[in-house]
């Protein structure tokens, strides 16, 4: 039998995206509309107190094309955390002028593929905060969900442990070549959700994301190994420019 990668898990994650009603947001008087983003400002100052007691962590991001909106992005300690923030925003004024559109479930993730022999990574500060990360607040979002094939002559759950780690090394050098440029959070969701793992990278210029997933496309284990779901891409949202979003 081949050995399973071992895995570290950190905070559970949500991606919720949502689409806007305009025909209903336009349809609103400026009143209803002013306490819409009164509440809404509200619960960002939540968030921010999370963020401050390090017991999670969000971002907002607008999402270009027709799949979505914008999306919140919610770290948290427990699954009845992201249930209770999912549950928060759907009872604010300002949820009922939003439709939603997609949702992923998961949990930040490392494995053991890169690991240092004999060292205890939950003793590591690194590793600690790669698993409870802050998110970074960069101009561009990209995520998508993926899966590992697990197909006759391509499975990836069939290769012995030596030969995904060989491939990972790979990887990882090519990711390591956009240090600086682009910061990726994997989170794995097998038993969560519909694929294996949620890839969210950061950046500040929206262009490397297509360098990195394109050049990775020749590594092998994505050449060969993955198998790709809807990709969701947009810049960063504050407080302001939601509000220069929403402005009629
Ligand atoms: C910014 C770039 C970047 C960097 C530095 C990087 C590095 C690394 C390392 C060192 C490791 C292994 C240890 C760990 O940390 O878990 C991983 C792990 C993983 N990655 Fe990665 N990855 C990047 C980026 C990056 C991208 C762009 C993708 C999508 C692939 C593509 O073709 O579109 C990806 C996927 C993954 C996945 C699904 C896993 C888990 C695989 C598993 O079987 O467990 N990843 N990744």
């Amino acid at each position: 039998m081949n050995e399973a990668a071992s895995t570290l898990e950190g905070w559970y994650a949500l991606h919720d995206f949502r689409s806007m009603n305009w025909t209903a947001w336009k349809a609103a008087d400026d009143e209803e509309r002013a306490v819409a983003l009164d509440e809404l400002q509200e619960f960002w100052n939540d968030w921010k107190k999370v963020e401050e007691a390090s017991q999670g962590s969000t971002v907002v991001y607008t999402v270009v094309g027709q799949k979505a909106d914008f999306v919140m992005m919610h770290l948290r300690e427990t699954l009845e955390d992201l249930k209770a923030v999912e549950n928060a925003f759907n009872k604010t004024t300002f949820a009922k002028y939003t439709t939603k559109a997609y949702s992923y479930v998961s949990v930040v993730e490392l494995s053991n593929y890169l690991g240092k022999e004999g060292e205890d990574p939950m003793q590591n500060p690194e590793i600690i905060a790669r698993l409870k990360p802050v998110l970074p607040q960069r101009q561009y979002i990209c995520f998508y969900p993926m899966n590992k094939k697990r197909e006759l002559n391509d499975n990836w759950y069939m290769l012995s442990m030596d030969e995904r780690r060989t491939m990972m090394r790979s990887h990882g050098m090519i990711g390591r070549s956009y240090a600086g440029k682009v910061k990726q959070i994997i989170t794995g969701s097998v038993g969560f959700d519909d694929w294996e793992w949620g890839v969210t990278l950061f950046a500040d210029d929206a262009l490397q994301f297509k360098k990195l997933v394109y050049e990775m496309r020749f590594d092998e284990v994505s050449a060969r190994y993955g198998e790709f779901g809807s990709f969701y891409v947009g810049s960063l949202l504050n407080e302001s420019t939601l509000e220069e979003m929403l402005k009629l």
